[in-house]
């Protein structure tokens, strides 16, 4: 039987405006199979344009009407052309950027190799800090205890017979100052559009209104119309396109940078897709806030024997490299008290800001680049620089320093690194899996500190491993999530704002305060400690020291206000402003006004009820696993649209068999059908270990 050509033809008639965009989307997209390579299945198009002729091209089903397959073959041949150039370079192998040339001696920073695992591997007992608060000046230093123990004041005194209330009361003075800053801080930084984005003509799709912004989503509908989809977010804070690498510091780090030399470990890490300026972010945090620390040094605590150090080392492939040190392979080891460390790392002391700048640019001249499509430059391990505050037990140099304080800055792989585990090259691929393992134990690791839970399960990644002794005792953690504006960008960046949500509202279990506010709650002025509040302004510490400089930490700088909990609405909210869009509620929307309220409503977890480490892997492979199956079954799809299109030219043929078309297009919908089931049930089954281990708030994600 016939007639089926024309009545292809009809339905192309009638729906011919969005068939030519879908069309166009498709072609344009597979131009460069950039489309196919973002999600993992580029081999798809290889294997249309590498062997035998190619495949029809939608024009050639008459989609573009009447123009037979002249024109759209012409057309699938460039596109095949320019998939070919793309992916013909090639890939450049991740190396050392850095050669070894033997000729950077640390010698010259006189530091000395350091071996954590020495002396460095147990953090300073309870040191009294002379001078801040009196009680604590007449202590002598109590060997042998780490900082995690509980009550060292108590102990101590009561060892001196020294009266109790004193002690109390200096440790409350000093607990309260630490409190005073929060224990997770969520920062969003948004950076301008740049000039490859700008040449495309591509959209600033982000608003940005004090601590709050909203996407804006270009999305097609069913009958593929546009409409704007908006997803709203509020954060501690929200850094627009205007601001400098100063306030982002003073809106960041500078808080914790007193408190480090109160007993306080504190990691400060950029995430984001690549490009999206975490590195621009990350570099000059950590000079400035040696600077200061340096100051804090030199003038309130000059005299007391503080010495500061600088290390710098990357995960790469589950692997740790000293940037300082050539990248020197190093292997980590966990002693008896499972403090893990990283043997021979070069850790340089340094007493001025110029010996920092030098170390901190030659680590990153050797961290570790590859290639990528969306960034030459883009980075594949995490560089980690820490520096940390020792002091030796007896306030002299002649012992060997123990570490006080952390602070830890991590420049995170590109987060959408994890799409690299589809891609032809088993060694990205590898890495990708390593990346997205790492970011999301790191996410575990944060929750489970923020729930002061026993056990934190940081042998999810190697990542977290190192940090392990920033994740116990008293910690801090400011996330910057850098997300780039442009259209082009759109689901990275809604990614990248996910997953800021998810830490964000995990930063609610920390204060009960907190657990009662909504999650429009603005931090900002609670949780922001500037150093200027405890430092003084007048001449840098490159001026030379200034005795006229405060002494003491004055507990009054801090706010801690019960006022500044006060929740604060979202600006368009709060300026009665109307919606642009008439528009369906997004995705985050939902989950700020149900899913919050369910993740409070779920168990807090304890440390009974905590992940394992194992229970972590698990989740993590079955994380892997699912992402599989979904790429599997896209496979499959693409395969099955091809036999469809095959099926739609053999229908347009004269003498074409109607039984046969309607058998085979039977056989084909219930294939499809099948994939699409199977991998529903495989993600339901996913979301429900999710729940079962508190980890996913809604059916939303995560
Ligand atoms: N806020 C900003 N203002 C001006 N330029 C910026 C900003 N953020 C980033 N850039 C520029 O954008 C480019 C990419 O930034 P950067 O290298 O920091 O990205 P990244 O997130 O570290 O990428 P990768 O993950 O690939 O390392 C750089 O040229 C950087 O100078």
């Amino acid at each position: 039987m016939n007639g089926l050509g024309r009545q292809s033809q009809r339905s192309g008639a009638t729906g011919v405006h969005h068939q030519r965009q879908y069309s166009d989307n498709f072609l344009e997209a597979s131009s460069n199979g950039r489309w196919l390579q973002s999600s993992g299945l580029q081999h798809l198009h290889s294997s249309n344009t590498s062997t035998g002729p190619p495949p029809p091209s939608l024009q050639d089903f008459g989609f573009y009407g009447g123009g037979g397959g002249g024109q759209g073959s012409r057309m699938y041949r460039t596109a095949q052309r320019g998939y070919n150039e793309f992916f013909m370079e090639p890939s450049t192998p991740p190396s050392n950027s850095r050669k070894k040339n033997g000729e950077d001696s640390p010698s010259e920073f006189s530091p000395g190799l350091l071996d954590l695992h020495s002396f460095d591997t147990e953090l300073l007992p309870e040191m009294p800090v002379s001078g801040l608060y009196d009680a604590t000046s007449m202590y002598e230093p109590v060997r042998g205890r780490s900082f995690d123990d509980s009550e060292p004041f108590k102990q101590t005194g009561r060892a001196r017979g020294l009266p109790e209330n004193n002690l109390l009361k200096s440790f409350a003075a000093d607990k309260e100052k630490t409190s005073s800053v929060a224990k997770i801080k969520v920062v969003v930084r948004k950076r301008p559009l740049n000039k490859k984005e700008l040449a495309k003509n591509e959209e600033d799709i982000i608003d940005t209104h004090s601590n709050a912004l909203t996407v804006h989503e270009t999305k097609l509908k069913v009958d593929l119309t546009e409409y704007v989809e908006k997803h709203e977010f509020v954060f501690d804070a929200v850094l627009n396109e205007e601001v400098s690498n100063d306030e982002v510091y003073r809106e960041t780090v500078e808080p914790i940078v007193p408190i480090i030399f109160q007993r306080t470990k504190a990691t400060c890490f950029a995430y984001g897709q690549t490009g999206s300026g975490k590195t621009y972010t990350m570099k000059p945090l950590p000079l400035k806030a040696s600077r200061d620390i340096l100051r804090l040094m030199h003038h309130t605590y000059r005299n007391q024997g503080f010495q500061l150090f600088v290390s710098f080392f990357e995960i790469y492939g589950g692997k740790v490299f000293d940037l300082l040190n050539d990248r020197k392979k190093l292997c980590m080891r966990e002693d008896g008290k499972q403090q893990v460390c990283i043997v021979g790392l070069q850790e340089y002391r340094v007493s001025d800001v110029e010996t920092i700048k030098d170390l901190i640019e030659k680590g990153s001249g050797t961290r570790i680049t590859g290639t990528t499509g969306a960034n030459e430059e883009s980075s594949r391990s995490h560089a980690i620089l820490q520096l940390a505050i020792k002091r030796s037990a007896d306030g002299s140099e002649s012992k060997p320093p123990r570490v006080v304080g952390k602070l830890s800055f991590i420049d995170l792989a590109g987060s959408e690194r994890g799409a690299d585990t589809t891609d032809n090259d088993k060694q990205t691929r590898m890495e990708g899996a390593e990346i997205n393992k790492s970011l999301l134990a790191l996410k575990e690791c944060i929750r489970a500190l923020d729930n002061d839970q026993g056990h934190i399960p940081f042998r999810g990644s190697k990542l977290t491993e190192v940090l392990r002794d920033s994740f116990v005792g008293d910690s801090r953690t400011v996330m910057i999530s850098c997300i780039s504006p442009s259209s082009g960008s759109c689901e990275h960046t809604l990614n990248t704002l996910r997953y800021a949500d998810r830490v964000k509202s995990l930063s609610k279990g920390n204060n009960p305060k907190k657990d009662m506010l909504p999650s429009t709650l603005n931090l900002k002025e609670s949780t922001t400690v500037p150093l200027s509040s405890v430092l003084p302004t007048a001449p840098t510490y490159e001026d030379g020291i200034n005795d006229t400089w405060p002494e003491q930490v004055e507990r009054e700088d801090f706010d801690e206000s019960e006022e500044s909990y006060e929740p604060a609405k979202p600006l368009w909210k709060k300026n009665g402003k109307q919606e642009p869009y008439n528009i369906p509620i997004s995705e985050e929307k939902f989950r700020r006004s149900n899913g919050q309220t369910k993740w409070k409503n779920l168990p807090k977890v304890n440390s009974r009820n905590s992940h394992s480490d194992d229970d972590l892997n698990a989740l993590l492979q079955e994380e892997e696993d699912l992402i599989n199956a979904h790429r599997k079954q896209v496979e499959e799809t693409m395969n099955i649209v091809r036999e469809e299109m095959d099926l739609l030219v053999e229908a347009d043929q004269p003498g074409n068999q109607l039984d046969n078309y309607i058998s085979r297009l039977n056989a084909i919908l219930s294939q499809k059908a099948a994939g699409i089931l199977q991998l529903q049930n495989h993600l339901a089954n996913f979301q429900k270990r999710l729940k079962e281990h508190n980890v996913l708030v809604s059916s939303s994600g995560y």
